[in-house]
Protein backbone atom coordinates (compact mmCIF):
# COMPACT_ATOMS: atom_id res chain seq x y z
CA UNK A 1 0.00 0.00 0.00
CA UNK A 2 1.96 2.88 -1.24
CA UNK A 3 0.87 6.23 0.34
CA UNK A 4 -0.25 7.73 3.81
CA UNK A 5 -2.23 5.73 6.27
CA UNK A 6 -4.77 7.52 8.26
CA UNK A 7 -5.80 6.31 11.75
CA UNK A 8 -9.34 7.39 13.79
CA UNK A 9 -10.29 6.98 16.96
CA UNK A 10 -11.95 3.37 16.84
CA UNK A 11 -14.10 2.07 19.33
CA UNK A 12 -14.24 -2.42 20.93
CA UNK A 13 -11.68 -4.09 19.35
CA UNK A 14 -12.81 -7.69 19.38
CA UNK A 15 -12.38 -11.14 17.53
CA UNK A 16 -9.90 -14.37 17.69
CA UNK A 17 -7.21 -13.37 14.87
CA UNK A 18 -3.88 -15.08 13.62
CA UNK A 19 -1.36 -13.00 12.65
CA UNK A 20 1.68 -14.16 10.39
CA UNK A 21 4.00 -16.08 11.02
CA UNK A 22 7.09 -15.16 13.28
CA UNK A 23 9.54 -13.52 10.88
CA UNK A 24 12.70 -14.11 12.84
CA UNK A 25 12.09 -18.15 12.65
CA UNK A 26 10.63 -17.79 9.36
CA UNK A 27 14.30 -16.29 7.83
CA UNK A 28 15.71 -19.44 9.61
CA UNK A 29 13.96 -22.32 8.37
CA UNK A 30 14.65 -21.08 4.89
CA UNK A 31 18.11 -20.84 5.98
CA UNK A 32 18.67 -24.20 8.01
CA UNK A 33 16.79 -26.03 4.90
CA UNK A 34 18.81 -24.77 2.78
CA UNK A 35 22.17 -26.12 4.56
CA UNK A 36 20.67 -29.22 5.32
CA UNK A 37 20.80 -32.80 3.22
CA UNK A 38 17.18 -33.25 2.27
CA UNK A 39 13.84 -32.17 1.79
CA UNK A 40 12.44 -29.58 4.86
CA UNK A 41 8.56 -28.62 4.72
CA UNK A 42 7.51 -25.20 6.34
CA UNK A 43 4.31 -24.61 7.25
CA UNK A 44 3.40 -21.03 8.59
CA UNK A 45 5.81 -19.27 7.12
CA UNK A 46 5.71 -15.35 7.21
CA UNK A 47 5.81 -14.36 3.32
CA UNK A 48 6.55 -11.04 4.02
CA UNK A 49 8.97 -8.88 1.68
CA UNK A 50 12.22 -9.44 4.60
CA UNK A 51 11.40 -13.50 4.15
CA UNK A 52 10.96 -13.50 0.60
CA UNK A 53 13.89 -11.75 0.22
CA UNK A 54 15.97 -14.60 2.51
CA UNK A 55 13.93 -17.11 0.09
CA UNK A 56 14.98 -15.58 -3.11
CA UNK A 57 18.82 -15.73 -1.66
CA UNK A 58 18.92 -19.49 -0.22
CA UNK A 59 17.79 -20.22 -4.40
CA UNK A 60 20.68 -17.99 -5.24
CA UNK A 61 23.18 -19.55 -3.38
CA UNK A 62 22.09 -23.49 -4.54
CA UNK A 63 18.97 -24.19 -2.73
CA UNK A 64 15.38 -25.66 -4.23
CA UNK A 65 12.78 -23.27 -3.55
CA UNK A 66 9.06 -23.76 -3.68
CA UNK A 67 6.24 -22.26 -2.45
CA UNK A 68 3.31 -25.05 -2.46
CA UNK A 69 0.39 -23.13 -0.82
CA UNK A 70 -0.15 -20.18 1.79
CA UNK A 71 2.87 -20.10 3.97
CA UNK A 72 3.38 -24.29 2.71
CA UNK A 73 7.35 -24.22 1.68
CA UNK A 74 10.27 -26.83 0.42
CA UNK A 75 13.17 -26.27 1.01
CA UNK A 76 16.20 -29.05 -0.43
CA UNK A 77 19.46 -28.10 0.63
CA UNK A 78 22.74 -29.10 -0.55
CA UNK A 79 25.85 -28.01 -1.47
CA UNK A 80 26.24 -24.17 -1.94
CA UNK A 81 27.31 -22.20 -5.24
CA UNK A 82 28.67 -18.92 -5.52
CA UNK A 83 25.88 -16.32 -7.20
CA UNK A 84 26.59 -14.41 -10.29
CA UNK A 85 24.93 -11.77 -9.23
CA UNK A 86 24.88 -9.58 -5.57
CA UNK A 87 22.22 -10.98 -3.24
CA UNK A 88 19.53 -7.80 -2.73
CA UNK A 89 18.33 -8.58 1.72
CA UNK A 90 16.16 -5.56 0.72
CA UNK A 91 15.21 -4.30 3.74
CA UNK A 92 16.13 -7.09 6.43
CA UNK A 93 19.09 -6.57 9.01
CA UNK A 94 18.49 -10.69 9.80
CA UNK A 95 18.77 -11.94 6.43
CA UNK A 96 22.12 -10.20 5.59
CA UNK A 97 23.88 -11.09 8.72
CA UNK A 98 22.78 -14.49 8.67
CA UNK A 99 23.46 -15.72 5.17
CA UNK A 100 26.87 -13.59 5.53
CA UNK A 101 28.13 -16.18 8.22
CA UNK A 102 26.33 -18.95 6.38
CA UNK A 103 27.80 -18.53 3.36
CA UNK A 104 31.45 -17.85 4.88
CA UNK A 105 30.79 -21.56 6.89
CA UNK A 106 29.91 -22.80 2.98
CA UNK A 107 33.30 -21.62 1.81
CA UNK A 108 31.16 -19.34 -1.57
CA UNK A 109 31.84 -16.39 -2.35
CA UNK A 110 28.80 -13.75 -2.58
CA UNK A 111 27.90 -10.19 -2.46
CA UNK A 112 25.20 -8.68 0.13
CA UNK A 113 23.53 -5.71 -0.46
CA UNK A 114 20.26 -3.79 0.33
CA UNK A 115 18.11 -0.93 0.19
CA UNK A 116 18.89 2.40 1.66
CA UNK A 117 17.91 1.70 5.07
CA UNK A 118 20.25 -2.08 5.19
CA UNK A 119 22.80 -0.20 3.65
CA UNK A 120 23.25 2.53 6.56
CA UNK A 121 23.33 -0.62 9.04
CA UNK A 122 26.75 -1.68 10.71
CA UNK A 123 27.82 -4.85 9.38
CA UNK A 124 31.01 -4.73 11.69
CA UNK A 125 29.69 -6.78 14.19
CA UNK A 126 29.41 -9.53 11.89
CA UNK A 127 32.25 -9.05 9.80
CA UNK A 128 35.11 -8.93 12.48
CA UNK A 129 34.03 -12.56 13.85
CA UNK A 130 33.89 -13.87 10.66
CA UNK A 131 37.67 -12.14 9.57
CA UNK A 132 37.92 -13.33 12.74
CA UNK A 133 37.09 -17.02 11.65
CA UNK A 134 39.46 -16.62 8.65
CA UNK A 135 36.48 -15.73 5.88
CA UNK A 136 37.99 -12.74 3.62
CA UNK A 137 35.32 -10.41 3.97
CA UNK A 138 36.12 -7.13 1.07
CA UNK A 139 33.81 -3.98 2.49
CA UNK A 140 34.51 -1.84 5.00
CA UNK A 141 30.82 -1.47 8.13
CA UNK A 142 28.36 -1.22 5.54
CA UNK A 143 26.60 -3.17 2.84
CA UNK A 144 27.82 -3.95 -0.35
CA UNK A 145 29.82 -6.49 1.55
CA UNK A 146 31.58 -9.69 -0.06
CA UNK A 147 32.28 -12.43 1.74
CA UNK A 148 34.52 -15.38 0.68
CA UNK A 149 34.20 -18.27 2.44
CA UNK A 150 36.77 -20.66 3.10
CA UNK A 151 38.17 -23.62 5.51
CA UNK A 152 37.57 -21.23 8.79
CA UNK A 153 38.04 -22.05 12.53
CA UNK A 154 36.77 -21.77 15.24
CA UNK A 155 35.72 -18.88 17.96
CA UNK A 156 35.06 -17.92 21.43
CA UNK A 157 32.65 -15.01 21.13
CA UNK A 158 31.10 -12.73 23.61
CA UNK A 159 28.38 -11.21 22.15
CA UNK A 160 28.45 -7.66 23.96
CA UNK A 161 25.67 -6.15 21.95
CA UNK A 162 22.74 -8.95 22.68
CA UNK A 163 22.30 -9.59 19.35
CA UNK A 164 20.19 -12.40 18.05
CA UNK A 165 21.40 -11.81 14.51
CA UNK A 166 25.10 -11.58 15.44
CA UNK A 167 25.12 -15.03 17.28
CA UNK A 168 23.42 -16.28 14.78
CA UNK A 169 25.76 -15.18 11.77
CA UNK A 170 28.48 -17.24 13.72
CA UNK A 171 26.65 -20.40 14.59
CA UNK A 172 25.68 -21.17 11.32
CA UNK A 173 29.95 -20.04 9.81
CA UNK A 174 30.40 -22.15 12.63
CA UNK A 175 28.43 -25.09 11.05
CA UNK A 176 31.30 -25.28 8.39
CA UNK A 177 34.54 -25.89 10.59
CA UNK A 178 35.56 -28.88 13.39
CA UNK A 179 37.16 -25.98 15.37
CA UNK A 180 35.19 -25.03 18.77
CA UNK A 181 32.45 -22.43 17.82
CA UNK A 182 30.70 -20.90 21.35
CA UNK A 183 29.02 -17.68 21.88
CA UNK A 184 29.09 -15.86 25.67
CA UNK A 185 26.01 -14.02 26.46
CA UNK A 186 25.84 -11.77 29.54
CA UNK A 187 21.96 -10.49 28.27
CA UNK A 188 20.66 -13.63 26.48
CA UNK A 189 19.09 -12.99 23.32
CA UNK A 190 16.45 -14.77 21.59
CA UNK A 191 16.90 -18.50 21.15
CA UNK A 192 15.15 -19.77 17.67
CA UNK A 193 18.59 -20.70 15.97
CA UNK A 194 19.52 -23.27 18.69
CA UNK A 195 15.75 -24.34 19.05
CA UNK A 196 15.64 -24.95 15.29
CA UNK A 197 19.33 -26.16 14.74
CA UNK A 198 18.55 -28.77 17.21
CA UNK A 199 15.04 -29.75 15.08
CA UNK A 200 17.84 -29.92 12.77
CA UNK A 201 20.32 -32.57 14.48
CA UNK A 202 22.73 -30.43 15.84
CA UNK A 203 21.75 -30.21 19.20
CA UNK A 204 23.69 -26.75 20.68
CA UNK A 205 25.24 -27.13 24.17
CA UNK A 206 24.14 -24.42 26.74
CA UNK A 207 26.52 -24.15 29.94
CA UNK A 208 25.73 -21.03 31.79
CA UNK A 209 26.41 -17.59 29.81
CA UNK A 210 27.80 -20.24 27.42
CA UNK A 211 26.43 -21.75 24.20
CA UNK A 212 28.34 -24.17 21.80
CA UNK A 213 28.34 -26.28 18.64
CA UNK A 214 28.16 -30.08 19.43
CA UNK A 215 30.81 -31.55 17.14
CA UNK A 216 28.34 -33.08 15.12
CA UNK A 217 27.13 -30.28 13.05
CA UNK A 218 25.77 -32.24 9.96
CA UNK A 219 22.08 -30.99 9.21
CA UNK A 220 19.26 -33.37 7.98
CA UNK A 221 15.96 -31.95 6.56
CA UNK A 222 12.86 -31.87 9.23
CA UNK A 223 9.52 -29.97 9.23
CA UNK A 224 9.07 -26.84 10.62
CA UNK A 225 5.82 -25.06 11.79
CA UNK A 226 6.19 -21.17 12.50
CA UNK A 227 3.72 -19.65 14.89
CA UNK A 228 2.05 -15.98 15.14
CA UNK A 229 4.83 -13.29 15.25
CA UNK A 230 4.67 -12.12 19.22
CA UNK A 231 6.25 -9.20 17.63
CA UNK A 232 2.96 -8.54 14.76
CA UNK A 233 0.49 -9.73 17.70
CA UNK A 234 2.10 -6.72 19.47
CA UNK A 235 0.31 -4.17 17.36
CA UNK A 236 -3.62 -5.69 17.48
CA UNK A 237 -3.16 -6.65 21.07
CA UNK A 238 -1.80 -3.02 22.04
CA UNK A 239 -4.25 -1.81 20.24
CA UNK A 240 -7.11 -3.60 21.96
CA UNK A 241 -5.61 -2.78 25.88
CA UNK A 242 -5.98 0.86 25.05
CA UNK A 243 -9.16 1.16 23.15
CA UNK A 244 -12.00 1.42 24.97
CA UNK A 245 -14.52 -1.77 25.42
CA UNK A 246 -12.37 -3.63 23.37
CA UNK A 247 -11.13 -7.81 24.18
CA UNK A 248 -9.14 -9.74 21.53
CA UNK A 249 -7.59 -12.91 21.16
CA UNK A 250 -4.49 -13.46 19.14
CA UNK A 251 -4.18 -17.42 18.96
CA UNK A 252 -1.37 -19.73 18.22
CA UNK A 253 1.37 -17.08 19.07
CA UNK A 254 5.00 -17.56 19.73
CA UNK A 255 5.58 -17.44 23.69
CA UNK A 256 9.13 -18.11 23.88
CA UNK A 257 10.60 -15.88 27.16
CA UNK A 258 12.80 -14.32 25.08
CA UNK A 259 10.59 -12.83 22.85
CA UNK A 260 7.75 -11.23 25.58
CA UNK A 261 9.26 -8.63 27.39
CA UNK A 262 6.44 -6.28 25.93
CA UNK A 263 3.57 -8.52 27.32
CA UNK A 264 5.72 -9.20 30.55
CA UNK A 265 5.91 -5.04 31.04
CA UNK A 266 2.13 -4.28 29.98
CA UNK A 267 1.59 -6.88 32.65
CA UNK A 268 3.34 -4.86 35.54
CA UNK A 269 1.58 -1.47 34.11
CA UNK A 270 -1.43 -3.59 34.91
CA UNK A 271 -2.69 -4.96 31.62
CA UNK A 272 -5.62 -7.82 31.75
CA UNK A 273 -3.26 -9.97 29.33
CA UNK A 274 -3.48 -13.75 30.05
CA UNK A 275 -1.25 -16.72 27.92
CA UNK A 276 -4.05 -19.61 27.69
CA UNK A 277 -3.48 -23.17 26.04
CA UNK A 278 -0.15 -22.97 26.31
CA UNK A 279 1.63 -25.23 24.59
CA UNK A 280 5.20 -26.48 22.52
CA UNK A 281 5.29 -27.04 18.87
CA UNK A 282 8.90 -27.77 17.60
CA UNK A 283 10.32 -27.21 20.67
CA UNK A 284 9.04 -23.44 20.83
CA UNK A 285 6.59 -22.36 23.31
CA UNK A 286 3.09 -20.77 22.15
CA UNK A 287 0.20 -19.59 23.70
CA UNK A 288 -3.26 -17.99 22.53
CA UNK A 289 -3.16 -14.29 23.69
CA UNK A 290 -5.95 -12.17 25.38
CA UNK A 291 -6.11 -8.43 26.84
CA UNK A 292 -9.03 -6.63 27.32
CA UNK A 293 -9.07 -2.69 28.08
CA UNK A 294 -7.16 -1.79 30.68
CA UNK A 295 -6.03 1.07 32.68
CA UNK A 296 -2.38 1.61 32.75
CA UNK A 297 0.03 3.28 34.91
CA UNK A 298 3.95 4.08 33.95
CA UNK A 299 6.43 1.93 34.90
CA UNK A 300 10.60 1.58 34.29
CA UNK A 301 11.85 -1.10 32.21
CA UNK A 302 15.34 -2.70 32.91
CA UNK A 303 18.08 -2.58 30.67
CA UNK A 304 18.64 -6.10 30.70
CA UNK A 305 15.20 -6.71 29.56
CA UNK A 306 15.97 -5.00 26.29
CA UNK A 307 16.50 -8.54 23.95
CA UNK A 308 13.42 -9.67 24.95
CA UNK A 309 11.75 -6.92 23.51
CA UNK A 310 13.79 -4.96 21.11
CA UNK A 311 11.41 -4.22 18.38
CA UNK A 312 8.41 -3.68 20.73
CA UNK A 313 9.84 -0.14 22.64
CA UNK A 314 7.85 1.50 19.40
CA UNK A 315 4.55 0.15 20.45
CA UNK A 316 5.51 0.46 24.53
CA UNK A 317 6.68 4.13 23.81
CA UNK A 318 2.62 4.31 22.60
CA UNK A 319 1.37 2.19 25.80
CA UNK A 320 3.23 4.81 27.70
CA UNK A 321 2.11 7.66 26.37
CA UNK A 322 -1.85 6.21 26.81
CA UNK A 323 -0.71 5.44 30.75
CA UNK A 324 -0.54 7.30 33.58
CA UNK A 325 2.80 8.81 35.09
CA UNK A 326 6.01 8.41 33.77
CA UNK A 327 7.69 5.48 32.22
CA UNK A 328 11.28 4.99 31.40
CA UNK A 329 13.10 2.53 29.61
CA UNK A 330 16.60 1.64 29.92
CA UNK A 331 19.19 0.35 27.90
CA UNK A 332 17.97 0.97 24.05
CA UNK A 333 21.27 1.73 22.41
CA UNK A 334 20.51 -0.71 19.63
CA UNK A 335 17.31 0.98 18.80
CA UNK A 336 19.86 3.66 17.13
CA UNK A 337 20.93 0.66 14.36
CA UNK A 338 17.41 -0.85 13.26
CA UNK A 339 15.37 0.42 10.01
CA UNK A 340 15.43 3.86 11.10
CA UNK A 341 16.78 6.25 14.17
CA UNK A 342 14.35 4.46 16.28
CA UNK A 343 15.03 6.36 19.44
CA UNK A 344 14.49 9.94 17.31
CA UNK A 345 11.89 8.48 15.62
CA UNK A 346 9.81 7.60 18.71
CA UNK A 347 10.90 10.74 20.30
CA UNK A 348 9.12 12.89 17.13
CA UNK A 349 6.64 11.27 16.51
CA UNK A 350 5.09 11.32 20.39
CA UNK A 351 6.16 15.29 20.02
CA UNK A 352 4.04 15.74 17.05
CA UNK A 353 1.40 14.33 18.74
CA UNK A 354 2.14 16.54 21.57
CA UNK A 355 3.13 13.96 24.00
CA UNK A 356 6.08 14.98 26.26
CA UNK A 357 9.09 12.66 25.78
CA UNK A 358 13.01 12.70 26.50
CA UNK A 359 16.12 10.71 25.62
CA UNK A 360 18.89 10.55 27.91
CA UNK A 361 22.26 8.25 26.80
CA UNK A 362 20.32 5.00 26.05
CA UNK A 363 17.70 6.22 28.18
CA UNK A 364 13.77 7.34 27.00
CA UNK A 365 11.14 8.48 29.28
CA UNK A 366 7.96 9.13 28.35
CA UNK A 367 5.35 11.29 29.80
CA UNK A 368 1.92 9.87 30.05
CA UNK A 369 -1.36 11.38 29.31
CA UNK A 370 -3.78 9.70 28.16
CA UNK A 371 -2.77 9.12 24.86
CA UNK A 372 -1.93 11.93 21.87
CA UNK A 373 -3.04 15.79 22.42
CA UNK A 374 -3.98 16.81 19.20
CA UNK A 375 -3.85 14.84 15.02
CA UNK A 376 -0.49 14.01 13.90
CA UNK A 377 1.48 13.68 10.84
CA UNK A 378 3.95 11.10 11.53
CA UNK A 379 7.28 10.94 9.33
CA UNK A 380 8.02 7.27 9.60
CA UNK A 381 11.66 7.03 8.32
CA UNK A 382 10.78 3.97 6.23
CA UNK A 383 10.39 2.59 9.20
CA UNK A 384 7.46 -1.09 9.73
CA UNK A 385 7.71 -0.50 12.78
CA UNK A 386 7.48 3.49 13.33
CA UNK A 387 4.58 3.35 11.02
CA UNK A 388 2.54 0.58 13.13
CA UNK A 389 3.16 2.11 16.50
CA UNK A 390 1.62 4.97 15.55
CA UNK A 391 -1.27 3.95 13.70
CA UNK A 392 -2.18 2.58 17.19
CA UNK A 393 -1.80 5.57 18.80
CA UNK A 394 -4.45 7.08 16.24
CA UNK A 395 -7.09 4.00 16.53
CA UNK A 396 -6.96 3.88 20.57
CA UNK A 397 -6.74 7.78 21.00
CA UNK A 398 -8.73 10.87 20.81
CA UNK A 399 -7.49 12.42 17.63
CA UNK A 400 -6.21 11.12 13.79
CA UNK A 401 -2.67 9.45 13.16
CA UNK A 402 -1.49 9.84 9.71
CA UNK A 403 1.59 8.39 8.51
CA UNK A 404 3.35 9.41 5.64
CA UNK A 405 4.57 6.13 4.03
CA UNK A 406 2.73 2.58 5.00
CA UNK A 407 4.44 0.15 1.64
CA UNK A 408 7.37 -0.87 4.05
CA UNK A 409 4.66 -2.54 6.66
CA UNK A 410 5.16 -5.47 4.31
CA UNK A 411 8.39 -6.44 4.84
CA UNK A 412 7.34 -7.56 8.57
CA UNK A 413 3.31 -7.95 8.42
CA UNK A 414 1.38 -7.80 5.24
CA UNK A 415 -2.47 -7.50 5.55
CA UNK A 416 -1.84 -4.99 9.06
CA UNK A 417 -4.45 -2.75 7.41
CA UNK A 418 -6.83 -5.62 6.66
CA UNK A 419 -6.30 -7.24 9.91
CA UNK A 420 -6.67 -4.37 11.81
CA UNK A 421 -10.01 -3.04 9.69
CA UNK A 422 -11.21 -6.99 10.51
CA UNK A 423 -11.16 -5.96 14.40
CA UNK A 424 -12.66 -2.40 14.12
CA UNK A 425 -9.84 -0.38 13.75
CA UNK A 426 -10.82 2.57 11.72
CA UNK A 427 -7.64 3.16 8.88
CA UNK A 428 -8.11 3.91 5.91
CA UNK A 429 -5.67 5.87 2.92
CA UNK A 430 -5.48 10.01 3.35
O1 LIG B 1 17.69 -12.55 15.07
C1 LIG B 1 16.63 -12.02 14.68
O2 LIG B 1 15.80 -12.64 13.98
C2 LIG B 1 16.36 -10.62 15.08
C3 LIG B 1 17.09 -10.06 16.08
C4 LIG B 1 16.95 -8.66 16.50
O3 LIG B 1 18.03 -7.91 15.99
P1 LIG B 1 19.48 -7.87 16.71
O4 LIG B 1 20.05 -9.22 16.67
O5 LIG B 1 20.28 -6.89 15.90
O6 LIG B 1 19.21 -7.39 18.10
C5 LIG B 1 15.64 -8.04 16.02
O7 LIG B 1 15.69 -6.66 16.16
C6 LIG B 1 15.32 -8.40 14.60
O8 LIG B 1 14.06 -7.91 14.22
C7 LIG B 1 15.28 -9.90 14.39
C1 LIG C 1 14.91 -4.81 13.38
C2 LIG C 1 14.08 -5.50 12.62
O1 LIG C 1 14.42 -6.36 11.61
P1 LIG C 1 15.81 -6.56 10.87
O2 LIG C 1 16.94 -6.28 11.82
O3 LIG C 1 15.78 -8.00 10.40
O4 LIG C 1 15.83 -5.62 9.69
C3 LIG C 1 12.61 -5.42 12.86
O5 LIG C 1 11.87 -6.18 12.22
O6 LIG C 1 12.14 -4.61 13.70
Amino acid sequence: MKGKLRATPSRGLSGRIAVPGDKSMSHRALILGAMAEGETRIEGLLESDDVLATARAVEALGADVERLGEGRWRVTGGPWRSPDAPIDCGNSGTAARLLMGAAAGRGVTATFTGDASLRARPMDRVVAPLAAMGATIEGGDRLPITVRGGQLRGIAFDNVFGSAQVKSAILLAGLGTDGAVSVREDRPSRDHSEIMLGAFGCAVEREGKIIALPAHRQLRATQVTVPCDPSSAAFPLVAALLTAGSDLTVTGTLANPLRTGLYKTVREMGADIRFEEEREVGGEAVADVTVRTSALRGVTVPANRAPAMIDEYPVLAVVAAFAEGPTVMHGLGELRVKESDRLAAIADGLAACGVRAEVEDDALTVHGCGGPARAADIFTQGDHRIAMSFLVAGIAGQHAVTVDRADMIATSFPGFADLMRGIGARIATA
